[in-house]
Order: structure tokens, then sequence, then C-alpha cells
């Protein structure tokens, strides 16, 4: 608990937040346009690509959120030269990387998972890597052992030390054969941060083929390397000797996109959510239209609206890409709370992410979250062991309560939940959400949200 309020507090000093705590009037609906940048899961790996050049890389559409200050810590740690070349385009140049002292990597790491994938960049340009225990969102376990095995596949050492992971290169890294027990986001993007520069060839199989995912191969691309995406989640990829520097303008943020369209719903709203693009975004459409939301999707953004007419109850399963994403679920949640009906959302990549309903049960929904999951007849999605399932009916009336943020994506829920209740909601634990949210105080100001920070 004491971490969190800690790396909670240190990722909102980075985005310059000077509040923990928002004080929400709710009941008045969200309405008007916002832009969202580039995604959390995109940027911070393209950051870490830039390692593996020889010469700088500029990255387009970088949003203010305390993980891009992590890995920008991070990477200056490693003698990565960062200039912001004007707001939200950064150069990142790696002429002089160098080993970093443990402690002050340590010190970056906060609350981000991205170190890890610092291992394969660095035991190319300098033979070895320290990683320091990794932060990012309590929702599982979160093991590291898919990314471990694949370095190992690779050539490389792992030492288990107290304070982190020491790997080591003793020879050059070697294309290996890999097959992910699970489409693993993480893993995959560490196998292609490290297969790019290895000798030989690296075949992956049951990749993740998230769309983040595809931007980086993009981005790779530019620099040199040479990547096939195949059929049934196969990547194969040819390592080169060396790679140069990228120019690139990083995918928005699907989930930040979801985000404020499931607040349009859940406030009784209408926003409009500016560089959101309909392709990567079709599978949480076909969902947001059966609860009975409506989109209209611009020629520079996508508009999110309720219709004034009821909302309708689904069933949904977070799956990995195409699927409906876990990230996504939370906030629709608050909406889902206000549909007619029994809805159900079988959650099967993480063993723990419906903490946060707790605080909605407070508010005054009605969740019941099963831990061992739920059996159904109309799956789509095979059952995994560590799934998880909320049942909510509805719709029930939200009233203003004191609640503590959990987690990312469950405190955006939070705040979601606050906006559309009526009454007062105080929410603590804020700056966590600043990890992910690019300026979400002043996005809830445009749209007309009724609060003040404490
Ligand atoms: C920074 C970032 O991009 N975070 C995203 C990334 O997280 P992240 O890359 O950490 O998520 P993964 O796809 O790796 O995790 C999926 C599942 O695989 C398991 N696993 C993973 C690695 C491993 O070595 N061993 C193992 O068992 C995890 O515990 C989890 O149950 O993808 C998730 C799934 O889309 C998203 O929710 C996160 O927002
Ligand atoms: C789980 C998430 O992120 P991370 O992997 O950075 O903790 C998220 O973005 O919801």
């Amino acid at each position: 608990m004491n971490s969190l309020t800690k790396d909670s507090q240190k990722a909102a000093a980075r985005v310059g937040l000077t509040s923990d705590t928002i004080v929400i009037h709710g009941g008045k609906p969200l309405r008007g346009r916002i832009e969202v940048r580039g995604a959390k899961n995109l940027v911070t790996k393209a950051m870490v690509a830039s390692l593996l050049a020889d010469t700088p890389s500029i990255l387009k559409g970088v949003p203010e959120i305390s993980d891009v200050h992590v890995v920008s810590g991070l990477l200056k740690a490693h003698g990565v030269e960062i200039t912001t070349l004007e707001p939200g385009v950064l150069k990142l140049d790696p002429s002089n990387v160098v080993s970093a002292h443990f402690a002050e990597i340590d010190a970056h790491a906060g609350s981000s998972r991205i170190p890890i994938l610092f291992c394969g960049p660095l035991l190319h340009q300098l033979g070895e890597a320290f990683i320091p225990d990794l932060g990012g969102c309590r929702i599982g376990d979160r093991p590291i052992d898919f990314h471990l095995n694949a370095l190992r596949a690779f050539g490389a050492t792992v030492d288990k030390k107290h304070e982190g992971i020491h790997l080591t290169a003793p020879q050059k890294l070697k294309g290996a054969l890999i097959e992910l027990p699970f489409p693993s986001v993480g893993a995959t993007e560490q196998v292609l941060l490290t297969a790019v520069r290895a000798e030989g060839t690296t075949e992956l199989k049951n990749a993740a083929i998230e769309p983040e995912i595809m931007d980086l191969i993009a981005i790779l691309q530019k620099m040199g390397a040479i990547i096939s995406v195949e059929p049934n989640r196969v990547i194969v990829i040819e390592g080169v000797e060396t790679l140069r520097g990228y120019q690139h303008t990083a995918i928005f943020d699907r989930n930040e996109v979801a985000s404020w369209a499931a607040a349009a719903l859940a406030t009784k709203g209408d926003i409009t959510v500016g560089g959101a693009r309909q392709q990567e975004m079709m599978t949480f459409l076909n969902v947001f239209r059966k609860v009975g939301g409506e989109f209209e999707v611009l020629e520079d953004g996508i508009r999110f609206w309720h219709p004034g007419t009821p909302l309708k109850p689904v069933m949904i399963e977070t799956d990995v890409h195409p699927g409906f994403m876990t990230d996504w679920q939370q906030p629709l949640i608050v909406a889902l709370t206000q549909a007619e009906g029994e809805s159900v959302v079988h959650e099967t990549v993480y063993e723990n992410r419906f903490g946060f309903t707790e605080a909605l049960n407070e508010m005054g929904a009605d969740i019941v979250v099963h831990q061992s999951g739920l059996a159904s007849i109309t799956r789509r999605v095979p059952r995994r062991p560590l799934e998880q399932a909320a049942v909510i009916q509805g719709p029930t009336p939200l009233t203003g309560a004191s609640v503590r943020v959990p987690d990312l994506r469950g405190g955006f829920s939070h705040l979601i939940a606050g906006l559309a209740a009526t009454g007062t909601s105080t929410i603590s634990n804020v700056g966590i959400i600043s990890r992910g949210y690019e300026l979400f105080i002043d996005k809830l100001e445009t749209l007309g949200a009724d609060f003040e920070l404490v």
C-alpha cells in the first residue's frame, strides 16, 4: 500500500500534478472534445528501441505521462541523450551508451514494467544488463519467466540476485526458435528487441499481435531490421549487424480512447476523441454499440455519446488482440452498472483485475466477483485456469463515496463512477492515473466536469 502511495506521488510529480486527491461533484454529463496522443504501450517501447541504433531517433506523439518520464530517466542513466525538440517530439541519441549503476537504475524504475525490455538492447550494446524489481499495475503475479527463458534461448546468462537480475552475453546472442506459452505482449517485444541484432534467424511462435506490437515492428523495420509477420501468430526475424535511428509518429492510445468512450456512456455525455482511429478500435466499437452507445467515425477522431435510450447488458471476454482488451473492461463496467439487466465480464488475461469493483459497490453498484471464473455456454475464448468473472446487475444508481485508486485502469473507472454518481466523491491516490492518461485533469476540465484538487 505504502509503495503504491509513493509511486503514485512520484508519478504525479513527474507530470506536474500537484495533488493526489480529487473531489468530484458528480451527476453532470461530460461533453466536448479532447485529443489523445501516442500510446503508453508503444511509446515507452519505441524509446527503448532507440538504444539499438548507432544514430539518433526522432519519436513524435509522445504523451506527458509518468511512464515516459520513467523510461527517459532509465535511458539517460545509460548515457542516451534525450532532447525535446518541440512538445511531444523527442530526439534520442544513443551515441554514448554506458552501463548504469544499479542504484541509479533502481531509483528510476519506479512504477513501470519497461525496464525488463532493456535486456536485449543492453546485451547487444554492452554485453550485460541489470534489471531491477519491476513495477506496473498490481493486477496479479505478473511473472517474467517468458522473458528470461527467451533471453536464455538467445544465449544470455541470467543471474538472479537479491536486488534484481544480472544478465550477461559471454558470446554474441544467436537467433533462436521460441514458442511462448501465452501470446504475451511484453515477451513478444522482448524477443523482437533482442532478435533484430542477434546472429541468424529467430522464429517466434504464439506471438502477441497487438497494434502497438505492429507499430514497434514498423519502427524496427525503419531502423533496418528484417521482420516478417506470418499467419497464426508466427513472427520471423532475420538478425542484422547494425541498426540506425528512426523517425516515427507513435500509434494513438487505444486504451485512453476506450476509457473516454466509457466515460461518455456512464455520464450520459457526448465526447469526441481526436486522434482515435476506427481500425484498431473495431472490437471495442462493436461492444460499445451492443451496450447501446452511439459513435461516429470522423476524419480525425471518433465521437462517442449516450443516445438517451436505456443501455443493454452484455457478455464480455477479455482476450489478446484481436479480442476485447483487458485494459478496457474497468471503465466500461461503470457504464454496465447503468444497463438494464445482468452483464458478465470474464477476465481471462490477468488473475486479479476486479479489485476496483469494491469501490463501485460502495457507490451503489451491484457487482459480484467470482474469483474462479464462471462457466458459460456462449464462450469464444478458451477458459483459462487464472480467470475470474464479474456479474453486474443494473441499473443501480451511484452515489458519491470516498475511494482509493488501486491501479491505472481501476483508477480511471473510479473517476468515471464519481462523475456519474450523484453527490460528492473523494478519490485519493489519483497520481497513479498519470502513468497512462495524459493531462487527465485538464481533459476533465475541458469536458465540463465539476471537481477540485485537494
Ligand atoms: C506496458 C504494457 O504494454 N502493458 C500492457 C501489456 O502488459 P504485459 O506485457 O506485462 O502483459 P503480458 O501480455 O505479458 O501478460 C499477459 C499474461 O501473460 C502472463 N505472463 C507474461 C509474461 C511472462 O513472462 N509470464 C507470464 O506468465 C501475465 O502474467 C499475464 O497473465 O499487455 C497487457 C495485455 O494486453 C496489457 O494489459 C498491458 O497494458
Ligand atoms: C496494466 C497496464 O499497464 P502496465 O503493464 O504498464 O502495468 C495498463 O496499462 O492497464
